[in-house]
Formats: C-alpha cells, sequence, structure tokens
C-alpha cells in the first residue's frame, strides 16, 4: 500500500522576517499564523494523512515551508539546496526527518541550487522551474539524480513568480492548472486548465477527488466542485504575505512501503 505520510515543520517565531521577492511586505501576525498552521495540518489529518512533523528550526524565518528543502521521488530524498542564503540552514532537520523514515538520500551539491517549490511531478514527469532559486546545475543534478530512477524531466523557466509551483500545479488526472499572468510557458503543458486567480494555481490532493487549496481563490475553488471535485479550503493569509501557498507547507511522502 502507499504511504500517507507528510512532513510538516511548526512556523518559526521569526516567521514575520521570512523573505518576499515578488511582492510588497505585509505585516504578519505571527499568533495567527500558528493558529493557520494547525489549521492546515489538521486538514491534512483528517484526510487520511499522518503528519510528521521535522524538529522546529526556530532561527529560520521561512522553515514552515518545508516543501523547498527536500525533494521525493518513489523513496529517494533529493536534499535541496536553497538558492536563498538564509534559507540553507533549514535542511539539516529535514535530511534526518527523511532518513529516519528509511528514504534513500540524496543531495544538491556545490554549485547547484535548488528548491523543492520548483520541482512539480505529473506521474513520472517532473517539471523543474529555472529561476530565482533553481539555477541550471540545480537542474543537471536533479536529472541525474531522478532519470536513472525513470523520471522525465523537463526543465522550465520561471520569471515572474518564485517557484514554478507558485504558478502551476496539477489535477488528480494529470492536468496542469495555473493562472496564465503569472506563466513564463503555458505551452509547455499538453493538457492545460487556466484558473481565474493566482492562488488558484496551487492544489494539494489529498486523495480521490479532495483538493486542498487556499481560502483566497474562491472562484477557482468553483471551478473545480464544478469539474467534480471536493475542495477543502484552509486560510493561509498569513503565509501568502511571504509568497507561501497551501503546496509549501507540507511534502508528502506517497511512495515509502516500510
Ligand atoms: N514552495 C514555496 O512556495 N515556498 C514559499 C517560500 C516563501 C519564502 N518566503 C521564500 O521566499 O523562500
Amino acid at each position: 500500500m502507499p504511504s500517507k505520510k507528510a512532513l510538516v515543520r511548526r512556523p518559526s517565531p521569526r516567521l514575520a522576517e521570512g523573505l518576499v521577492t515578488h511582492i510588497e511586505r505585509e505585516k504578519v501576525d505571527t499568533d495567527l499564523a500558528v493558529e493557520q498552521w494547525e489549521a492546515y495540518v489538521e486538514a491534512l489529518r483528517t484526510h487520511g494523512w499522518e503528519t510528521i512533523e521535522v524538529d522546529p528550526a526556530d532561527d529560520c524565518p521561512d522553515s514552515v515551508f518545508v516543501e523547498d528543502t527536500v525533494v521525493m521521488y518513489r523513496n529517494v530524498a533529493l536534499i535541496a539546496r536553497p538558492g536563498a542564503d538564509s534559507r540553507r540552514a533549514e535542511t539539516a532537520g529535514v535530511e534526518e526527518a527523511v532518513a529516519g523514515l528509511g528514504c534513500s538520500v540524496n543531495w544538491i551539491w556545490d554549485p547547484g541550487t535548488l528548491e523543492g517549490g520548483d520541482v512539480l511531478k505529473i506521474g513520472d514527469t517532473v517539471y523543474v522551474g529555472r529561476g530565482g532559486r533553481t539555477n541550471a546545475a540545480g537542474v543537471q543534478q536533479l536529472r541525474a539524480a531522478f532519470e536513472p530512477l525513470g523520471a522525465r524531466v523537463v526543465a522550465a523557466p520561471v520569471s515572474k513568480v518564485l517557484h514554478l509551483k507558485s504558478a502551476v500545479t496539477a489535477l488528480p488526472d494529470g492536468t496542469v492548472i495555473g493562472h496564465i499572468p503569472k506563466m513564463d510557458t503555458p505551452s509547455l503543458f499538453a493538457r492545460f486548465l487556466p484558473v481565474p486567480e493566482e492562488a488558484g494555481s496551487h492544489v494539494v490532493l489529498l486523495g480521490g477527488d479532495k483538493l486542498l487549496m487556499a481560502a483566497s481563490a474562491p472562484k477557482t475553488a468553483e471551478l473545480f466542485a464544478d469539474l467534480g471535485y471536493e475542495p477543502v479550503v484552509v486560510d493561509i493569509s498569513e503565509f501568502e504575505k511571504l509568497e507561501g501557498c497551501v503546496t509549501c507547507l507540507s511534502v508528502r511522502l506517497r511512495e515509502l512501503y516500510t
């Protein structure tokens, strides 16, 4: 049976100092962020995911965005090397967590940089965003790590948003969804559905027809409901102020057969 485990990481007390790159800085309410994070974790649990808390990294403001620190393919955990210097110290705790779960561990090395938010897996196709946080050496190392395992790695330019998955994710049937004004190359994706809101581009597949998505994309939630999906909506306003989205708050481990 495929596993349904998800890594999460409690927000740092320094969350409000997190990086912002493509948006204006807004004041973050850290207490509200903790409440929102707890509700997010509860939504995963309610839908059958066993959540595993990586040891907190209180000195790293962006550590709650755990997705950026590791990329899973089958049972291999590729430890990221964040393009943002202030995020480099986040990976140690994540490496410990995935090793403890029995994953094989591999690493992105200097001069490569890669953040998990730049990697979108659809079946055995692994799209990787080449943008502000992931460089060409990081893309090459991702290919070298995953292609021998059966992945087809497709690189995509990213210039308008932080990460590839800030622009696109995918529905359970593999249809890529994205908000066109934020995309560099919509034509890269063979089956593509445009969505009316930027935050509507981000879904976490909870299983079956259930899609975890942000409260800030009500029109897209309606569109998905009309297509027979079941949106599960969480408010993540405090993380959105730091360019976070629903995908970046967890890493799902679906292929651990231990
Ligand atoms: N995968 C993601 O979308 N991660 C969001 C990271 C936000 C954080 N403030 C950063 O700039 O690194």
